[in-house]
This record gives C-alpha cells, structure tokens and sequence, in this order.
C-alpha cells in the first residue's frame, strides 16, 4: 500500500465549514446550463449517452436539426447521429491537449448566427473532458479483448460472443456456426525459423482470415496457433464450405524469412450450434473435429454433424 503523507492536526474551521456547506448547496441547486451539463455528463462513461446528454442540453439553447458525431476508436468506428435534415451545417475537431477525440456536426435549415455558434463551442467545451474520458474508456474496454500480436479480437472476446450467439440460437432459432482453425506443423516454423517469423506468419493468417470473411462473420485469435471464426445464420453444410475456402486461401500465405519462403496450412473444425448447448459444449465439439482433422493427416475441414 502507498504511504499516506500525515495530515497536520489543525484546529476546526467553523467558517470554512459554512462555506463548504454553502458551496454544496449552491453546486447541488445550480440552474446554469454548464454545472447541469457537466453533473449530468459525470455520470456515465458511456460515450453514447454522454452526447444524448450533450444533444438534449444544447437544443435547449441552440435549436437544430442533426447532430452526429463520429470518432475511430481501437480500430472502430464510432458514430452517433440524433435528428434528420438541415443544411446548415457547423463542424469541430474535438482535440485536447494534443490527442484528437471526434468530430461533432450540427446541421439545421436556418443558418447559425454568431452567437449560437459561440454557445455551441461553449457547451463543447464545458464537454470535452467527459468524451475524453468516454473515448479512452473504450479504448480500454478495446484493448481487453484484442490479441496484442495480431489486432484481431481475443478469447475473451470469442467468449463474450459465443454466449450471445448460443442465447440468438436458442431464443430465434437463428443458425450460428463456429470454426476452430489449428495452424499445422508451427512449432517446425518457430523452430526452423524463429519466433519472430513465427508472430509474422500468425498476423498474416489473422489479416487473411479477417479478409477472407463476410463483415457479419468475426475472427478470434483463440490461442498459440489457434483461431476461430463465428458464423451468423449459417448452417452446417455453409460453415463447411466457409472453412474449406479459407483453408485454401491460408495454403497460398507465404511469408519471408530472411530470403526463404514460409508457406503455411492449417486443419479446421467446424460445429453448428444446438439447441439448449452451452459454449463450452459447442467449442468442445468443434474442437472434436478439429482434432479429427488432425488426425486424418491435417490441411483439411472436417464437421461435428449434428444428429439429424
Ligand atoms: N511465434 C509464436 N509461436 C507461438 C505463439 N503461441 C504459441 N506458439 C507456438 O505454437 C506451437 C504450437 O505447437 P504444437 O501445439 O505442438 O502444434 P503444431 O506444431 O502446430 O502441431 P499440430 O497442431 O499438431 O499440427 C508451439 O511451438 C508454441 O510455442 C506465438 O504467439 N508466437
């Protein structure tokens, strides 16, 4: 634990108290636009709300038609758009101390005058901290479930999305799929090339497989060597399919190695979600065909069919 500087004793300060206590009082009371704004902005980081607060608070003031913000955070895009119409418009780069935090648009039919132009600017302004804090909340939230070799989301991720998935499955009837892809003979590669050509060729197979697919699918880095992909409505007979192209597409990765070429192959397992099946029995099942292909001499898909 950290040390705590000691405080000084010092005698009670009515007066000072009176004046906290009033201060309170005037801060919890306060009617101006800018202490209601920032009380209510302090109380979510979630972006999303935070400029449903911003857009409610400057229509009071400054009437408009659309406001849409937009910012990339983490490799997303995040955009948020309230109203319709207006072709008017005013733009500001949101920035703070150095670092660029989105672009807020506020469009109307009638022009802005001066005035409403300085209050919009205000209102940011009195805001701006808060979306900070907002953005970097998501870049935090990001980087958890991200895989740092490859950018690509990780099994924390994968775990969070399979439940959602099975829960999709189980409520809609909606056909998931999951893919578990197992790079093949790796360990060679690290030990014939090196770990350093060995994370190249692991990012170069999460770019392929992340442009291989539909923007509906998602990509993990599951473990080591170890990827899965999930498929939203997608049978069994279409995940195997899906597997089989990527498999092909992964047999024509090659990658330098200090002159020499690295080509890869990698065995896949594919299982098509049950009714009332939990995550761990899903992949589990997926993992069963993956091992199948494996054994069966690997570079090939092989399915977990669902009995009929
Ligand atoms: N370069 C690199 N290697 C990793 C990483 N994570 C795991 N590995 C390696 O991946 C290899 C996996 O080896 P094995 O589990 O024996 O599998 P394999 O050699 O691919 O053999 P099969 O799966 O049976 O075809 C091990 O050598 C791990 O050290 C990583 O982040 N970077």
């Amino acid at each position: 634990m950290k040390n705590i500087p000691s405080i000084q004793a010092t005698p009670s300060q009515p007066r000072k108290l009176a004046a906290l206590k009033q201060a309170h009082q005037d801060w919890s009371s306060a009617s101006n636009v800018i202490t209601r704004l920032t009380q209510r902005l302090s109380t979510t980081l979630a972006l999303e709300e935070q400029l449903g607060i911003l857009a409610e608070e400057l229509s009071d003031i400054v009437p408009f038609d659309t406001l849409t913000y937009r910012h990339r955070i983490a490799r997303q895009e995040f955009v948020y758009s309230t109203g319709l119409g207006g072709q008017h418009r005013c733009e500001y780069r949101l920035n703070l101390e150095g670092d660029f935090y989105g672009t807020l648009t506020i469009c109307r039919r009638q022009r802005f005058s001066e005035e409403e132009l300085q209050g919009i600017e205000t209102l940011i302004g009195a805001a701006i901290y808060s979306v900070r804090n907002a953005c970097r909340y998501i870049a935090i939230e990001q980087a958890a479930l991200t895989d740092s070799l490859t950018g690509i989301p990780n099994k924390r991720a994968l775990d969070d999305n399979l439940l959602r998935a099975s829960s999709l499955s189980d409520r809609h009837g909606q056909a998931y799929s999951l893919i578990l892809v197992d790079l093949d003979h790796f360990k060679q590669v690290n030990d014939t090339y090196g770990h350093v050509a060995g994370d190249h060729l692991l990012r170069r197979v999460g770019e392929c497989l992340e442009r291989a697919l539909r923007t509906s699918d998602s990509v993990y880095r599951f473990g080591g060597e170890e990827f899965a992909v999930l498929l939203p409505h997608t049978g069994e007979q279409d995940a195997r399919d899906v597997a089989e192209r990527i498999r092909r597409t992964v047999s024509e990765i090659t990658v330098d190695a200090g002159g020499e070429r690295i080509t890869a192959t990698a065995s896949f397992g594919v299982a098509t979600h049950l009714k009332g099946e939990q995550p761990e029995q899903w992949v589990a099942r997926a993992d069963e065909a993956l091992y199948r292909a494996k054994q069966k001499g690997r570079n090939r898909t092989e399915v977990f069919a669902a009995i009929a």
